[in-house]
């Protein structure tokens, strides 16, 4: 079968290892009819990534033109761009205009956020819960920004404890608050997985700050509240 767009050969499935050839880039951009949104910075960046999926398959012993496979450097690319999409945010772009001058002193804790990274240095999930707390000096801020803030750390290439050390000062320098506690609790695919294989491990990992910190009873407090 002949490639239209670039005038190729496709590749034919051979005995050993299920093709002979494989198709250039080009070719296989044209096969798939990508949409004007390749065009541009974003669609080069993202054309990048694809190519570098291209050469994934490939090396795996895979037919990147069979079917099934034919859109995956694009999947893969997309999925790739929306996992380590907090690159492109900042703590700025999502406070917005969220703070707010509060007579409240009092702890403020959520607890249970839905949390996915990857470890950097596998490339592979970790994912868990992230509780947070703080204790406000007349402001405070909305509440589903902090699971944004969450979000853009944890979509990042990540290591645990930075993570959870980026979301304890973000919140610091944002509100200015008396103190801040931030506890991730984390399964790490790359200890289920492979490696040790340890399927039921958990990583727990905290920063405190300020009178968090300092104050064992105001520690207390915020593990007690966690718990229940
Ligand atoms: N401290 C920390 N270590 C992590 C995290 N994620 C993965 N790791 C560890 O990073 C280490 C990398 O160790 P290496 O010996 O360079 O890599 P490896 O040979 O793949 O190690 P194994 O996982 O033991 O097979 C491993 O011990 C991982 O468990 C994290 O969030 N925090
Ligand atoms: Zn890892």
């Amino acid at each position: 079968m002949a490639c239209p767009a670039a005038g190729e050969e496709l590749p034919r499935p051979c005995c050993c290892n299920g093709y002979s050839e494989l198709p250039s880039a080009e070719a296989r951009r044209a096969l798939v009819q990508y949409g004007p949104e390749k065009r541009g910075r974003e669609g080069g960046e993202l054309l990048a990534l694809e190519d570098a999926y291209l050469s994934i398959l490939q090396r795996l012993g895979e037919n990147p033109a069979r079917q099934g496979l034919l859109l995956t450097p694009r999947r893969a690319a997309k999925a790739m761009q929306f996992l380590t999409k907090g690159y492109q945010e900042t703590i700025e772009d999502i406070l917005n205009d969220a703070i707010f001058d509060e007579d409240h002193n009092e702890m403020v804790i959520i607890k249970d956020i839905d949390m996915f990274s990857l470890c950097e240095h596998h490339l592979v999930p970790f994912f868990g819960k992230v509780h947070i707390g703080y204790l406000p000096i007349k402001k405070v801020v909305g509440l589903s920004k902090l699971a944004r803030i969450v979000e853009i750390f944890s979509r990042r290439l990540q290591v645990q404890e930075r993570l959870t050390r980026q979301i304890a000062l973000a919140i610091t320098e944002a509100l200015k608050p008396a103190g801040v506690a931030v506890i991730v609790e984390a399964s790490h695919m790359c200890m289920v997985m492979r490696g040790v294989q340890k399927m039921n491990s958990k990583t727990i990992t905290s920063t405190m700050l300020g009178v968090l910190r300092e104050d064992p009873k105001a520690r207390e407090e915020f593990l007690t509240l966690i718990k229940n």
